[in-house]
């Protein structure tokens, strides 16, 4: 038996559609009432690398050559976050966004060989390249994060991130349009944005105000892929608090729960969102999160054709 997950059809991408009630969904959305399988959704993929690759991956993400490593900081100045970029360069061009290829390296390619799963699980079946072409690879040491964004048109409307090395929460936040009951306000400073200068990954999104509290969070499990698709993609925004700890009422929001692979971490989840259900304020469980590597893979539909191109076609 496979030590990873397979996923090779949408219909086996469908049963790992991550549950969320329907009245989460904005009333705007362009979803089908019936979506088709593999499609506007998350998709939580459990164990879909293996252990061995997942300790290959660390190793390859950490020895990348110190100028593959962007720096970026937050808007405060502080947190620096470190990111690289394969598959080679996003130049925006007005409103389009034009890859200038690089070849991935094997560590994408061969050993994990994480394109071609990614590609079988029929996530980018209807995108320009049936595949991802491009990956952002983001560092979050304890008490990093990113600021609630979208993603934006620059992409096919699908992104497959890949976790390694420790669990996150990815806070899902609606757009503040039609104030739902219950919203809590929103931003008005238009903060709505990435701290991050990803600018096509991460774009901002001014003049638009967000609910100020996430909307349901989806935890991440070290080796899991998340796979959001289409009008989940569209709809939401989505970001991860800085924090170096998730407790009782973070790991409440959790809608995944029951998708979780590791037993005790499960039970522990379990049990946090028990006990503070049921007003036990002596439990202090929590999640306590270490350095984190996320792979956040792409297809940018639009690919230079220029001499940096060609020359990458040649090698
Ligand atoms: O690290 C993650 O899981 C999310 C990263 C992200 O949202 C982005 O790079 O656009
Ligand atoms: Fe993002």
């Amino acid at each position: 038996m496979a030590s990873y997950t397979v996923v090779k059809t949408p219909e086996e991408l469908e049963k790992y559609r991550v549950r969320i009630p329907d009245d989460v969904w904005p009333s705007t959305s362009t979803r089908a009432s019936q979506p088709s399988p593999g499609q506007d959704g998350f998709f939580y993929i459990p164990a879909f690398v293996s252990e061995d690759e997942e300790r290959y991956l660390i190793q390859k993400i950490q020895d990348a050559p110190q100028p593959k490593w962007k720096t970026l900081q937050n808007r405060s100045g502080q947190s620096l976050c470190r990111l690289q970029y394969w598959g080679g360069q996003v130049s925006s061009r007005g409103e389009r966004s034009v890859l200038i290829p690089e070849s991935f390296p094997d560590f994408m390619t061969k050993f994990p060989p994480l394109i071609e799963r990614i590609a079988q699980t029929s996530a980018f079946a209807g995108s320009a390249h049936a595949s991802p072409n491009h990956c952002l690879v983001n560092e979050y040491l304890p008490g990093q994060g990113i600021l609630p964004h979208e993603d934006g048109a620059a992409y096919w409307p699908a992104v497959a991130t890949v976790s390694v090395a420790s669990h996150t929460l990815l806070d899902i936040y609606r757009w503040a349009t039609e104030k739902p009951e219950g919203a809590e306000g929103a931003d008005d400073d238009g903060s709505a944005q990435a701290s991050q200068g990803d600018a096509a990954a991460a774009r901002p999104a001014r003049g638009k105000a967000r609910e100020q509290e996430a909307a349901f969070s989806i935890l991440q499990e070290p080796r899991s892929l998340l796979i959001t698709t289409g009008a989940a993609y569209r709809d939401f925004l989505h970001g991860i608090a800085e924090r170096t700890r998730d407790e009782a009422a973070h790991l409440a929001k959790v809608v995944n729960v029951a998708d979780l692979r590791d037993v005790d971490l499960r039970a522990k989840v379990d049990g946090v969102i028990a006990s503070s259900r049921d007003g036990d304020e002596t439990s202090h469980d929590v999640l306590v999160r270490e350095t984190r590597y996320s792979l956040t893979f792409r297809d940018v539909e639009k690919v230079s054709k220029g001499l940096a191109g060609l020359l990458n076609k040649k090698r």
